[in-house]
């Protein structure tokens, strides 16, 4: 292709083309003076004495015919400049094109990334949001509702079912279910047939083979399936089951489940916590030698009861208990087989109530019993039996060394008291007298002199 020749070099061309069209013109002139017909042709020039004229007009014509060039090889230059500069324009359009294309997907990209960021602050304020209302959850369903509202507010375009442990732990109940083939998701499953439960790690099937599945995943017609264990220190408290009916390589992205995977975590520590707390509730209100309400346990229990008689109009009955000459029991017989005779007493007790009835170790040798609807005299009768049947049982068990006797002393609410820990304070006080009497009985209180009377009257 022709290229533009710098200005100083075209110059010094230049006059030596013109030097070449000189020469072309002169040499044309002459040859044409050898020409006849040329010679001819300038014979009146040569008349008139002006042989010079054709020679000149030949110059004349050699530099009009260089000027001619010369126009034509600027107008060619342009022509090329102008072309060069139409494809630099062209390229750098292009360039301009492809600049702003990578500026497009590079603001898309930031968008998406933004929205992203958005996105997952939401989840997370959502997941520390559950972690506030599961720390002040006061019973497990409150646990189990708080964490499958926040699993579908994380959750809300795929049919998941949330599952938790019954009482037993052995079988695992839908709790919730939502998305568009929640029906499908059988309401329970069996821990022996549920893979998450039995490897204590989260289980997912794409494949279509489908003999990995439990039953559950089998029966349906959804197809991958996804679970996740909510379990904590090997203690598995539910299931997140996430199903799809199509054959999918991944139902959560891989940003999508380490949050699942969190969240479960975070609800299965809730759990765990929960159950230490009830366990330890349960130790403090309990009596570790007999398995009953401890003086503790018993405080909350009989306000209740007390209220409750009040506001319905009927009578609670306590009952103070003590075995008798319980010491002489221990020194004779040693301290183990003292405490084998508390448990016997314990159970005995237990055994010889009703459902509503409550019965309490409220220290040492000093058991108490709730009479809930008992009136003093209903309570009386009772005790004075359960006194024989007590005494009647030690002597055939092997727990006790010997036949074991009780004294009580029972008062009564509202007759005599309406504050619990006076109520009990009365029953005392009866029981005191029980002892005065002779012990092995039962005794009513009935005001401080006349208890004083009766303790020191003979049986
Ligand atoms: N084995 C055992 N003995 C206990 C337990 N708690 C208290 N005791 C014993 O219970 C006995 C209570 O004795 P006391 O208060 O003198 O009464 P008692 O000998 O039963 O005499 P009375 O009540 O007047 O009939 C003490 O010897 C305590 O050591 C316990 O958990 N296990």
């Amino acid at each position: 292709m022709f290229r533009f020749r710098k200005p100083e070099r075209r110059s010094t061309l230049d006059v030596w083309i013109a030097c070449g069209f000189f020469l072309v013109a002169y040499i044309a002139a002459a040859l044409l003076d050898l020409n006849d017909s040329w010679r001819l042709w300038t014979q009146p020039f040569r008349m008139i004495g002006l042989d010079a004229l054709p020679m000149a007009l030949a110059i004349t014509v050699g530099i009009v015919v260089w000027f001619a060039w010369r126009r034509w090889q600027e107008g060619e230059e342009s022509r090329l400049a102008l072309s060069e500069t139409v494809e630099r324009l062209q390229v750098e359009v292009e360039e301009r094109k492809h600049a702003q294309e990578i500026a497009q997907v590079l603001s898309e990209t930031k968008n998406e990334v933004l929205d992203n960021e958005y996105q997952r602050s939401e989840q997370l304020a959502q997941v520390s949001k559950m972690g506030d209302f599961l720390a002040a959850a006061s019973s497990p369903e409150e646990l189990k509702e708080i964490s499958a509202k926040c699993l579908r507010n994380l959750l809300p375009h795929l049919t998941v079912g949330v599952m938790f442990a019954d009482k037993s732990f052995s079988r695992w109940q839908l709790h919730s279910a939502w998305g568009e083939y929640h029906e499908r998701i059988h309401p329970h499953v069996d821990a022996e047939q549920c893979w998450v439960l039995r490897r204590g790690q989260q289980y997912a099937d794409q494949s279509n083979t489908q003999t990995m599945l439990c039953n559950e995943a089998n029966v349906t017609e959804l197809k991958t399936v996804a679970c996740y264990p909510i379990f904590c220190r090997e203690m598995q408290f539910g299931v997140l089951h996430i199903r799809s009916a199509e054959w999918q390589e991944h139902i959560l992205s891989a940003e999508e489940e380490k949050m699942i995977v969190g969240v479960c975590n975070t609800i299965g520590l809730h759990f765990y916590n929960a159950q230490l707390r009830a366990e330890l509730s349960m130790a403090s209100n309990r009596d570790e030698l007999t398995g009953l309400l401890n003086r503790r346990g018993l405080g909350n229990t009989l306000k209740r009861e007390i209220t409750a008689a009040g506001q319905q109009g009927y009578k609670v009955t306590v009952a103070m208990i003590d075995i008798d000459h319980f010491k002489a029991y221990n020194d004779t017989y040693g301290h183990p087989e003292g405490d084998k005779a508390l448990k016997f007493i314990a159970e005995q007790l237990a055994s010889n109530l009703r459902a509503r009835d409550v019965v309490a170790r409220y220290g040492g040798e000093e058991f108490i019993l709730v009479l809930p609807n008992t009136t003093k005299a209903e309570a009386y009768k009772k005790l004075k039996a359960m006194l024989v049947s007590i005494n009647k049982a030690s002597v055939s068990s092997s727990e006790c060394c010997k036949p074991i006797t009780l004294s009580i002393g029972i008062a009564t609410s509202p007759d005599d008291q309406t504050d619990e820990e006076r109520l009990v304070k009365l029953a005392d006080t009866a029981l005191y007298a029980a002892k005065k009497r002779g012990r092995n009985c039962v005794i009513p209180y009935i005001s401080p002199h006349a208890n004083n009377r009766i303790a020191t009257t003979q049986a």
